[in-house]
């Protein structure tokens, strides 16, 4: 092929790249014409967060089930996330409190990809501080900030979920990633919390804290029954960071075996169910 044909090839390609990126951004103009109409569907359904973590999650399961083709789902999803999360920061301005006791880089990584650089992002050195600046975040015209807190074992607030039992405290509504795969790009799993949201999160999956005195039950065989332990705490009695069926109770936990022991059950949270893609 002579050169000039070829530059005319790759002009040609330009021109259809232009014609994509131009369509691409028009559209991504014409969703953010609707911002004005969510904000006064939401301010009828009671204002607060413009949050839908339950539809996000279902959002993001369809994104990642449909895609195809050469670019990584990675990308795709990252792109999404950004859409979705400046979307909610237009109706209502939030800023995303992380807990970083367990380490920086793998937070940030995990807040920028989900929500972005439009959204700010506020660093905590203990979950318990990162809690306490979401719960002053509300009031009437306040939208309310997220907290964002690492699944695992915090050293330093070892309890941390006792934080959320109160009817008023702020409540996990969502876990993170909402795609979970191997080698994920930000795929640290952390659980998001908000003051109460006026629509309900998903409630796939609830969330319970749980104390008693003593030491505390085996619960080696309660995964089975489908309650896992997520965290656990002994000294001064035991404290569980439990997890189970969205439509278990108190009642029910206390039917596992040892059960009996959890003396204080409080409700702390729901999400959506996990979602896994294969290796
Ligand atoms: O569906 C809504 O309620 C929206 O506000 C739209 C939208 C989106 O951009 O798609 C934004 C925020 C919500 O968390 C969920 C989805």
């Amino acid at each position: 092929m002579s050169e000039t044909k070829a530059l005319e090839g790759l002009s040609d390609l330009r021109s259809e790249i232009d014609r994509i990126d131009t369509e691409m951004h028009a559209l991504l103009m014409q969703r953010g014409e609707i911002i004005d109409r969510l904000i006064a569907v939401k301010a009828r359904q009671g204002g607060g967060s413009a949050f839908r973590p339950g539809r996000e999650a279902d959002m993001m399961r369809e994104i990642a089930s449909r895609h195809h083709g050469r670019l990584p789902l990675d990308t795709v999803e990252s792109i999404w996330r950004v859409i979705i999360s400046t979307f909610t920061y237009v109706q209502s301005n939030y800023s995303v409190h992380a807990d970083l006791s367990g380490g920086d880089s793998a937070m940030r990584d995990s807040a920028r990809f989900h929500f972005g650089f439009t959204v700010p992002l506020v660093g905590h050195a203990t979950p318990g501080e990162a809690i306490a600046a979401v719960a002053g975040s509300g009031g009437p015209d306040a939208g309310g900030d997220l907290g964002m807190i690492r699944a695992g074992f915090h050293a330093e607030d070892a309890r941390w979920w006792e934080r959320l039992a109160a009817a008023d405290a702020p409540k996990i509504i969502a876990r993170l990633p909402f795609v979970e795969r191997p080698g994920h790009p930000a795929g640290t799993p952390v659980f998001i919390i908000s003051n109460p949201l006026a629509e309900a999160a998903a409630t796939d999956v609830a969330l319970f804290s749980a104390q008693g005195g003593g030491a505390a039950p085996d619960v080696s065989g309660w995964a089975a029954q489908g309650c896992d332990t997520l965290g656990q705490s002994e000294g001064e009695g035991f404290s569980l960071l439990l997890s189970a069926p969205g439509d278990w109770d108190a009642d029910r936990l206390k039917q596992l075996p040892g059960g009996a022991a959890l003396d204080r059950i409080a409700w702390i949270g729901s999400h959506a169910e996990r979602f896994a893609l294969p290796a």
